[in-house]
């Protein structure tokens, strides 16, 4: 039985390309001395996509001698990711790409050389990750950290307890506990050792990710400053762009949570010890990672220290304007608000799989009306892809791959957070057009309807089922406390006057009561929102 290490690489090489893997083409141990003394590249956020896409992009540079050091994963968050499936592989990953005829591409990753866990109470990973920061070296710091690891505040516009705690605490080694205070910290050592540029590239899916790293960083900067716990001139390094640069960017290639079935096809194949972990805090794990094939990386050109060749891996990179047009177009348009809809409604009617959902007619209609009927008209064409192209490979190839193991529950995360940018940003469109009416809209306003049902926890049988995790969940459903099947009043108007979630006054645009009205109606009975969806997208 294969087992993923080095060891296992080097002393059973033959055994693993028989079994269909591609392996590393370069010498990890060389690789890994060289990021050791000349550390160019950090990861925060050690997830699925990082190892799946970003790791895999790096490696394609080191195989071709176009790169000589790895990528250092660091993890602020979940700690426990590092323990169970980073530090006891030696920080390879077994990636399998799946193709629409089920067909598995395998190979090993082995480009993320050191796995750090951020942790205060691990000296030796925190001492590091300072040495990194303050190695003139040291090209860039990326992320994904889901679009809530950048958020300062909580829904009352207040800072979070534990950024309140890092605010007061100061930027001394080992003592913040938020992504942000710790990136401001580390920042801060190196402005201190050199004033030596850098990158930080937001690789997650929040408009303007670049420009939300920056601002959470500054204003961690800012609050120490205000306090006397850094130097003024921080503030004027960070805000240099000849010193340092947040660019923005557009990642998209879907990597589910990894599943079992793929772990058992693996074992079947002989490679084992691949268990699939679900941490104390909810990640999916596994020493392997399961995605789709199709994949774009588009990052603005604005690299304050230089960066690796990434072009070279298919990586594109551009100018602002065309990151952000691209970038709108796939998380506002043609790609996330589709996956937004399939997700809530998907857990209302109990599918557990992306490509079932698609199968159904009701709701490839939904997202073939948010996309081609609504998206479309409002969305700016980039340039360097089409958006009719790219939503047509998305409806026809990318959701309806049935091997790809995507679950609507993966997708419900964190709605709270998405439904302003995949709907709102539209709406708001909409609004600024005088030849589009945003009242006439069906099939968003649909979507939050949806949503808003799906906060319940009740299926459209009436049978309870797990929400996926959302840190407004408990807001959420405060407003919604008590409503049951068959209700005609509850408190989902406080929901949808919240500008703060959707970006837009739903009432003022006429949608408001829209939305409210499909919501009573999915509430009717059980069967009612098959009902009202089958209504709406006849
Ligand atoms: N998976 C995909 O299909 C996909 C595709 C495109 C973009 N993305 C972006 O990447 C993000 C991560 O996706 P993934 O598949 O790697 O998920 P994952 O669950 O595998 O990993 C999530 C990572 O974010 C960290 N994290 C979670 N909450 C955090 C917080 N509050 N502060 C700091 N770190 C936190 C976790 O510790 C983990 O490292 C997504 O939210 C999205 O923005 C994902
Ligand atoms: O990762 P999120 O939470 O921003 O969104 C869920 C999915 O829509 C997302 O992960 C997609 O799979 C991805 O954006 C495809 O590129």
């Amino acid at each position: 039985m294969l087992r993923l290490s080095r060891e296992s690489l080097k002393a059973g090489q033959s055994a693993w390309e028989a079994a269909g893997v591609g392996l590393p083409k370069f010498e990890l141990e060389t690789v890994a001395k060289n990021t050791q003394v000349n550390p160019q590249w950090v990861h925060f956020g050690a997830g699925n996509i990082f190892r799946g896409f970003v790791a895999n992009a790096h490696q394609k540079l080191l195989d071709s001698g176009q790169a000589d050091t790895g990528i250092i994963a660091a993890e602020s968050f979940d700690f426990e990711m590092i323990d169970k499936v980073y530090k006891p592989y030696d920080n390879l990953t077994l990636l399998v790409l799946m193709n629409a005829r089920g067909e598995f591409q395998k190979k090993v990753v082995g480009s993320i050389v050191e796995a750090l866990a951020a942790d205060k109470n691990r000296a030796a990973d925190y001492s590091r990750l300072i040495e990194i920061f303050e190695q003139p070296s040291l090209q860039m710091a990326s992320f994904t950290i889901t679009e809530k690891g950048y958020s300062l505040t909580g829904p009352d516009g207040r800072y979070l307890g534990i950024v309140e705690k890092d605010i007061e605490n100061g930027p001394g080694p080992g003592r913040q506990v938020h992504a942000m205070s710790l990136v401001a910290s580390l920042v801060y050592r190196r402005y201190l050792k050199g004033r030596y540029p850098m990158t930080f590239v937001s690789m997650d899916n929040c408009s303007h990710n670049g420009d939300k790293l920056k601002q959470a960083v500054l204003t961690m900067a800012k609050e120490w400053a205000k306090r006397g716990l850094v130097e003024g001139g921080f503030i004027g390094y960070l805000e240099d762009e000849h010193k340092i640069t947040f660019p923005l960017s557009m990642i998209d290639k879907i990597t589910p949570r990894p599943s079992e079935t793929v772990q058992a096809a693996l074992l079947e194949q002989g490679i084992g010890d691949m268990d699939v972990i679900v941490t104390s805090k909810n990640t999916y794990t596994a020493p392997f990672v399961n995605a789709e094939i199709s994949e774009y990386l588009v990052i603005e050109d604005k690299f304050a220290n230089g960066r690796p060749p990434l072009e070279e891996a298919g990586i594109i990179f551009t100018d602002r304007d065309t990151v952000n047009k691209v970038e709108t177009m796939k998380v506002t348009t043609c790609l996330n608000p589709l996956h937004t809809a399939l997700a809530v409604s998907g857990c209302l009617l109990g599918f557990t799989l992306i490509a079932d959902e698609m199968k159904d007619s009701t709701l490839r209609r939904f997202v073939e009306t948010i996309g081609y009927t609504e998206g479309l008209p409002v969305v700016v064409d980039p340039g360097i892809l089409s958006p009719k192209q790219f939503l047509d490979e998305v409806l026809q190839e990318r959701f309806s791959n049935p091997f790809i193991p995507d679950t609507p529950q993966r997708i419900a995360t964190d709605t709270s957070q998405k439904v302003g940018i995949r709907f709102g940003e539209t709406i708001k469109s909409y609004i600024c057009r005088e030849d589009l009416d945003p009242a006439k809209l069906t099939a968003i306003p649909l979507a939050i309807a949806v949503w808003c049902r799906y906060l319940l926890g009740v299926d459209d049988e009436g049978k309870p089922f797990a929400l996926s995790p959302d840190p407004l969940l408990e807001t959420l459903q405060g407003h919604l406390g008590g409503v049951k099947l068959g209700d005609k009043t509850s408190g989902v108007h406080a929901i949808l006057e919240d500008e703060k979630i959707f970006g837009v006054p739903l009432y003022s645009t006429g949608l408001g009561e829209k939305i409210e009205n499909m919501f009573y109606e999915m509430l009717e009975a059980p069967g009612a929102v098959r009902k009202t969806l089958d209504k709406y997208l006849k």
